[in-house]
């Protein structure tokens, strides 16, 4: 299916930031949302569960409240919405449109003929001149229509097809840049990733209807079925005429709206059920952590060797049985004698009554009765569907305005327009000057940075090191400005940090993460994405991995730079798609210091570059024997200096092996989330402090 390219103009304006949990006020049942996020918001709030909320997906109560949010919500995004729907294909939607009200009309026609047939066949008994010819004729148009009807149907379904096709891909394309647009503090909050995961309830909302989810463009289902009543409704009138029919007729409708009547009232009676309460949401949380613990490859290991297995079944159960008892259909848990009394069968007696009080009247046909009677059922039929599209359509509202609101999140780390100041490198590296910077984890009580003090000047090298847990790799983290610190200042290159753009930042960084990536692909790749710009050169990954020692190991692998790599299978999700995954391909394993080579090397293919001021290697050598290592630390040496030996890039690196760390120009020794000591080796070891102690004991 051919796709047009999303326009540049389909943006939606990246305008706020979410407001952490408890922040957040809540809406009065009186009170006007400010904007589509809160209307989204305020409508997942489940009552009285002070700061609750719905499960992201679950069915919103058809309450005043959320019919006042759904019509803001409908009166501030969905036409606009619509209009850009439309604006991707808007002759084939128009066709869509035009060919659902057309196909509404069906049904009525479908009786109307029938009728005539049976008419027909009555009369031409009747009149004791039966002849064929008159009655293959009837049949003949009938199939003649039908045809019609097939091939209009099967072109309207491929139509309609291809209209939620691209509407659907360009809801994912859309959701995918705003996905990789946002930073890891915005992804990290709870809120956001129900936010997102509604919105990613509504891409699949187009893939035509189904699991309770309706698309924007299904909205016009709604008028179809409307326009597929009044048919019905023409159609009953035309056969009625006088006050005895029109007795037959309102008996005729009250008996089609009864069902209606009760479902709407066992509905109502369902939603306040089927509001979901506290216990709900916890134990759907609980049962979701539980299963991803269960499938997840990274922790298979720990759940074999503790023998975690029973606990998690056992744990999950509990958690999906509490789920499922909320989700029991309303017959399951009807236990009254009402509900056990069949009133289908009652209401379709009912129904009868008006047909053999038809049958009294003069003028009744047979033909008559019969389309009387099919009309009747279509009528009831298409008001049921009506009522269940109608509450889709309430929940479809919201998930609208989920996907509305994630397209104008803002990631944290961006500053405000006014506040952006461009990079500009300094001669010889970057410069740093932390002052008093603090740091706590979302949900953490304990913070893992405190009081945050040291000062770098361009060119130089500094190696952090300390004891487990002081807040060595968060520090990186900051510096790297993947996450945000929340008290003190820092200043590169003298200007506040968070004035910078993060994209434009990082371009001008190279790092190891602790944690770095294994990518299920190729090595070359793995290498190459470290400059994607040059992945595809293959002179400029070659020296990467000679930078990185890592040329012997390459040389060894079976397919040299085309070699698949394998990687644990949770990691492997972490950059799906690059490649085709053929089970039966060969792929080969590292072991950790031949992976800590390739990600070494990742990191050269940037390092090198001019206008990469920083260099952050946080443990990079801590898989690799002292031989290995010495050179590493030589070739960052080596890049950090022009061919005329003057610094040029400013080097940070994290180690427990303090025997590299004395090669640095400056040290800061961490413990308990803070600098305790910064200084030279020589300098430190004059203290005669902690690092010291530390320096002693581990040579
Ligand atoms: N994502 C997180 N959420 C909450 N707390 C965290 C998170 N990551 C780290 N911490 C906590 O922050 C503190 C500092 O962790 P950090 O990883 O910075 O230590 P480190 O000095 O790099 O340790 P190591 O030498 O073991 O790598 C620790 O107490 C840790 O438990």
């Amino acid at each position: 299916m051919r796709h047009r390219m999303v326009s540049r103009r389909l943006q939606f304006p990246a305008d706020f930031h979410v407001s952490p949990r408890n922040a957040s006020p809540g809406i009065s049942a009186s009170a006007e949302p400010h904007s589509v996020y809160d209307a989204w918001l305020a409508s997942r709030e489940l009552p009285g569960g002070n700061g609750a909320y719905l499960v992201p997906g679950g069915q919103r109560a058809l309450n005043a409240k959320n019919a006042r949010l759904a019509l803001y919500v409908t009166q501030t995004c969905t036409l606009d919405f619509l209009k850009i729907l439309w604006g991707l294909n808007p002759l084939r939607t128009t066709l869509m449109m035009s060919l659902n009200i057309i196909r509404s009309l069906f049904p009525a026609f479908r009786g109307y003929s029938q009728a005539l047939i049976v008419d027909e066949l009555q009369s031409l008994i009747a009149s004791e001149s039966f002849t064929w010819t008159r009655l293959v004729y009837l049949v003949l148009t009938e199939v003649f229509r039908r045809v019609i009807e097939g091939c209009l149907d099967s072109f309207a379904a491929s139509n309609e097809n291809v209209v939620l096709g691209s509407a659907r891909f360009f809801i994912e394309y859309k959701q995918m840049e705003q996905r990789l647009r946002l930073d890891i503090p915005t992804l990290a909050d709870p809120t956001v990733r129900a936010l997102l995961q509604e919105s990613e309830l509504f891409a699949r909302s187009f893939g035509g209807g189904g699991f309770g989810m309706l698309s924007p463009l299904d909205f016009i289902h709604v008028f179809s079925l409307m326009t597929e009543i009044a048919s019905h409704i023409v159609l009953i009138v035309s056969l009625t005429s006088g006050p005895f029919h029109f007795g037959i007729l309102c008996l005729s409708i009250f008996s089609t709206l009864l069902p209606l009547f009760l479902s709407w009232f066992s509905c109502s009676r369902d939603q306040k059920e089927h509001v979901a309460s506290v216990k709900e949401a916890r134990a759907s949380d609980r049962q979701e952590r539980l299963r991803n613990l269960a499938y997840s490859d990274s922790h298979r290991p720990e759940i074999e060797l503790f023998g975690l297995g029973d606990w998690i079944l056992k744990s999950w159960s509990g958690a999906r049985k509490i789920v499922l008892s909320f989700e029991q259909p309303a017959y399951a848990r009807n236990t009254s004698i009402i509900d056990q009394f069949n009133l289908m069968e009652l209401i379709s007696a009912i129904q009868n009554i008006p047909l053999l009080l038809l049958l009294q009247s003069p003028a009744a046909s047979l033909g008559s009765l019969t389309v009387y009677r099919h009309s009747i059922q279509s009528l009831v039929y298409a008001f049921r569907n009506l009522v269940t599209t109608a509450r889709m359509a309430f929940q479809g509202i919201f998930l609208m305005s989920a996907f509305t609101a994630s397209m104008r999140l803002k990631p944290k780390l961006n500053p405000k327009h006014d506040e952006l100041v461009r990079y500009t490198s300094v001669l010889g590296g970057a410069s740093i000057s932390a002052r008093g910077l603090s740091y706590t984890y979302p949900g953490s009580s304990e913070p893992a940075l405190k009081n945050i003090n040291f000062s770098l000047d361009a060119g130089e090298t500094l190696a952090i090191v300390g004891y487990n847990g002081s807040g060595k790799s968060t520090l990186a983290k900051i510096l790297l400005r993947i996450v945000d610190f929340d008290k003190g200042s820092l200043l590169v290159n003298g200007v506040d940090i968070r004035r910078y753009n993060p994209d434009e930042y990082h371009s001008h960084l190279s790092a190891v993460f602790q944690g770095f990536s294994k990518f299920s692909t190729t090595v070359k790749e793995n290498v190459g994405l470290g400059n994607v710009e040059k992945i595809g050169y293959r002179s400029a990954i070659e020296t990467a991995i000679r930078l990185a020692q890592a040329d012997t190991l390459v040389e060894s692998l079976p397919n040299g730079l085309k070699t698949m790599l394998e990687t644990p299978g949770f990691e492997s999700m972490s950059y799906p798609g690059m490649m085709f995954q053929d089970e039966t391909s060969q792929r080969h394993g590292l072991s950790g210091g031949e992976w800590q080579r390739i990600a070494l090397a990742r990191a050269f293919m940037r390092a090198n570059e001019p206008g990469v001021d920083l260099l952050l290697f946080d443990e990079p050598t801590s898989a690799l024997d002292a031989l290995a290592q010495n050179q590493i630390f030589e070739t960052l040496e080596k890049i950090s200096r022009s061919p005329s030996g003057e610094r040029r890039k400013t080097i940070i690196f994290i180690t427990h092996r303090l025997s590299t760390a004395r090669r640095a120009d400056k040290i800061a020794m961490m413990e308990n989330g803070t600098i305790s000591e910064f200084g030279s080796h020589e300098e430190l070891m004059t203290k005669n402090g902690a690092y010291a102690a530390l320096y002693r004991a581990s040579v």
